[in-house]
């Protein structure tokens, strides 16, 4: 399952941020830097706080890439006691050093590399990180006015970061002025956790103060390993995750009909070898009946966004060269469907580049009970050209 970190500043917002239920106490000071530091006497404040009830990270700040330095600060944050000692790798060419200054370290405390997206990141880091015995790697941003984690990794290539890290050992997290949409879209890729400050800062900029009911509204989006009671509303996330159907939907609530029209992007598709090697022009047209859940839906947990429909075909398209439409169409349709609220969906897939109009085939597919069955990252295996931002 995918755990929820939320950045606090001290013991009075960590209380807050256990209250609305996050996995994961990040302790920083937004106001000095994406990474900014607090002191040593802080984080041991705010583990005595927390009392073991969950883990506490730290940063060690936003430091030149100098191995002797970013030795000396991880020391320092590692001694106070923390879970798990957070460490930016901001591009430069010391980064391998400062990665294996940090090797003993990480034999009696456990260390996450953090990477920027909006710092053209090397994911040849990753192996690095393995290799000197780090937990666990994160993809953060470094400018936090300049946009949210899905600007600069687009959703395509998030499988090819989320992919390297598991196939590691690391543990690996999202983050990156992530807001309430972005949510749904990043859960299907299977992230280990998801990193927030803020988002929970409610109508505040992160540097303010972390609001319960921001909060508790991003909580509320990420599936918690119970069935969440929480408002008497029945999980959905959590039971396709389980393979379940939701046959407990009121059924007189009906459905509700999305659309993605007109959704134009360059594919490697086609039998011929003529249409190897480059990409074609593919419209696609998709629509699913989604069963309601709740009379008013009132924010992300109530609705399939379109964007994960998006989000989808993108990561099926940079799996790479595709011979049919026929496929293409299927597996979108299937990619659709893992979420059970999904009873129908039509798929058309049109090559633009063959004729004077489009080619190509429309499929229409209900959920059975295998689709039901499904896990759902339908799309954490596609995107393997994903490779950096
Ligand atoms: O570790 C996660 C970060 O604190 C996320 O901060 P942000 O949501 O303001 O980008």
């Amino acid at each position: 399952m995918t755990k929820m970190l939320a950045s606090v500043t001290g013991p009075e917002e960590a209380a807050i941020a256990l209250a609305a239920g996050a996995d994961i106490i990040d302790l920083k000071d937004p106001s000095t830097g994406a990474l900014g530091a607090l002191a040593p006497a802080t984080i041991r404040e705010t583990i005595k706080a927390v009392a073991g009830r969950r883990p506490v990270s730290a940063v060690c700040g936003d430091l030149p890439m100098q191995p002797d330095r970013i030795r000396s600060a991880a020391e320092e944050i590692a001694e106070t006691g923390v879970s798990y000692v957070k460490v930016g790798f901001f591009p430069s060419d010391q980064a391998e050093a400062c990665a294996a200054a940090l090797a003993p370290l990480a034999k009696r405390a456990k260390i996450i590399a953090v990477l920027f997206a909006d710092l053209s990141p090397d994911l040849a880091l990753i192996d690095v990180f393995q290799r000197h015995g780090f937990n666990g790697v994160m993809m953060d941003t470094a400018n936090k006015s300049g946009g949210r984690l899905l600007d600069h990794l687009p959703p395509q290539y998030i499988p090819g970061f989320i992919n390297l890290a598991k196939a590691s050992g690391l543990m690996c997290g999202l983050a990156g002025s992530l807001e309430a949409p972005d949510v749904p879209r990043l859960l299907p890729f299977l992230p280990d956790f998801l990193g927030f400050r803020g988002a929970l800062c409610g109508a505040d900029s992160r540097t303010g103060q972390i609001d319960l009911e921001a909060t508790r509204l991003i909580r509320s989006l990420i599936p918690e390993e119970q069935p969440s009671a929480r408002d008497g509303q029945v999980d959905y996330r959590l039971l396709a995750a389980r393979g379940y159907s939701p046959d407990s939907a009121d059924q007189s609530l009906k459905t509700n009909r999305i659309f993605v029209r007109d959704f134009v992007l360059p594919v490697e598709i086609g039998a011929y070898s003529f249409e190897h090697g480059h990409t074609q022009k593919v419209r696609f047209d998709v629509t699913a009946d989604v069963l309601r859940t709740v009379s008013n839906p009132e924010d992300m947990r109530h609705v399939l966004s379109y964007d994960i429909i998006m989000d989808g075909i993108r990561a099926i398209v940079a799996s790479g060269h595709v011979q049919l439409a026929e496929a293409l169409a299927e597996q979108v349709a299937a990619h659709v469907l893992v979420d059970p609220r999904v009873v129908k969906v039509w798929v058309r897939v049109e090559k633009l580049e063959l004729g004077a109009g489009g080619v190509g085939v429309e499929i229409e597919r209900v959920r059975s009970k295998e689709q039901a069955a499904a896990k759902w990252p339908s799309i954490s295996d596609t995107g393997k050209k994903g490779s950096s931002a």
